[in-house]
């Protein structure tokens, strides 16, 4: 892709980005940064009220789908109901995911197998079907992926977690090299504990307190600064940009 130049604020106007996992957190966050920078956004979700949450957001640019991206025939169904409303997608942004933590020796096959299923095939799932849609469009596309610190360090109990998150920035390379062709960028975000429910359950109690000490900046990150860097790697802005993980972590992968 020729360099184009790129709106200096960072707007993304008129493109139609698909945020799963966006009924709550980091994905929520993302579609309501996508909404101010005058984007369409279709929140793919499990939650129920999904369309509700996406209405509270923007009544005419936000929409909600009830889709589980572990099921291929509910994902045909969401995105040809984000074609009949919105014509087209330009940016997938992969935010569904589960934290389901026990130790090696104990985790039973529902919470790996879950888990996989979930963070690393609906991901893939997902990246795979719109990546198709983005191909036949031709204009080329962005897909962002949700990855974690987890795929990066040993972080205790996260051994399925982990490795779901090290499959995703493997993902994010193989789709990066493979349709750089069709103009789509696919890069990966790792936070380091985020703000949200998923976060504060997996790092409640004094276990979050030690973690926060050990981070070189001394806190956790909150979903809107997760968004930020989804934003960035949404626009023309970070055309350059393929095949990367951007760490969000306040240095704690550093030490
Ligand atoms: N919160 C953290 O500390 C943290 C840190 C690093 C990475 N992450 C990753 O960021 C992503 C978002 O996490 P979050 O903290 O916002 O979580 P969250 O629990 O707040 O949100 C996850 C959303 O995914 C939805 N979801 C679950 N199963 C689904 C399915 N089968 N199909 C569609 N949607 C489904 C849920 O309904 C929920 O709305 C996840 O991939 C997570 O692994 C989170
Ligand atoms: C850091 C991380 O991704 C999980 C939630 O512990």
């Amino acid at each position: 892709m020729e360099f184009k130049g790129f709106d200096k604020n960072f707007n993304i106007t008129n493109r139609v980005a698909v945020v799963t996992g966006g009924a709550s957190g980091i994905g929520k966050a993302v579609a309501e940064l996508y909404i101010e920078k005058g984007a369409k956004v279709a929140i793919f979700d499990m939650k129920e009220n999904v369309n509700e949450i996406a209405k509270e957001i923007d009544k005419e640019n936000a929409v909600g789908i009830h889709c589980d991206i572990t099921d291929n025939s509910s994902i045909d169904n969401a995105v040809e109901a984000v074609n009949d409303k919105f014509g087209r997608i330009d940016i997938l942004v992969n935010c569904a995911g589960i934290a389901l933590l026990d130790d090696a020796e104990n985790i039973s096959d529902d919470y790996w197998n879950k888990t996989i299923e979930l963070n690393l095939t609906g991901a893939f799932k997902m990246s795979q079907k719109i990546g198709n849609v983005m191909i036949k469009q031709g204009e080329g596309g962005k897909i962002i992926n949700m990855a974690s610190q987890a795929a990066l360090i040993a972080l205790d109990n996260h051994v399925a977690y982990g490795t779901s998150k090290a499959g995703v920035i493997g993902m994010t390379k193989v789709l990066a090299l493979e349709w750089a062709e069709f103009d789509i960028t696919v890069n990966a975000i790792s936070p380091t504990v985020v703000l949200t429910e998923l976060g504060k359950k997996a790092w409640a109690g004094e276990k979050g307190e030690k973690a926060k000490r050990e981070i070189p900046l001394g806190r956790f990150g909150y979903p809107e600064e997760v968004a930020a860097i989804a934003l960035f790697l949404a626009t023309d802005a970070a055309n350059l940009i393929t095949g990367e993980n951007i760490v969000i972590d306040g240095g704690n992968t550093i030490k």
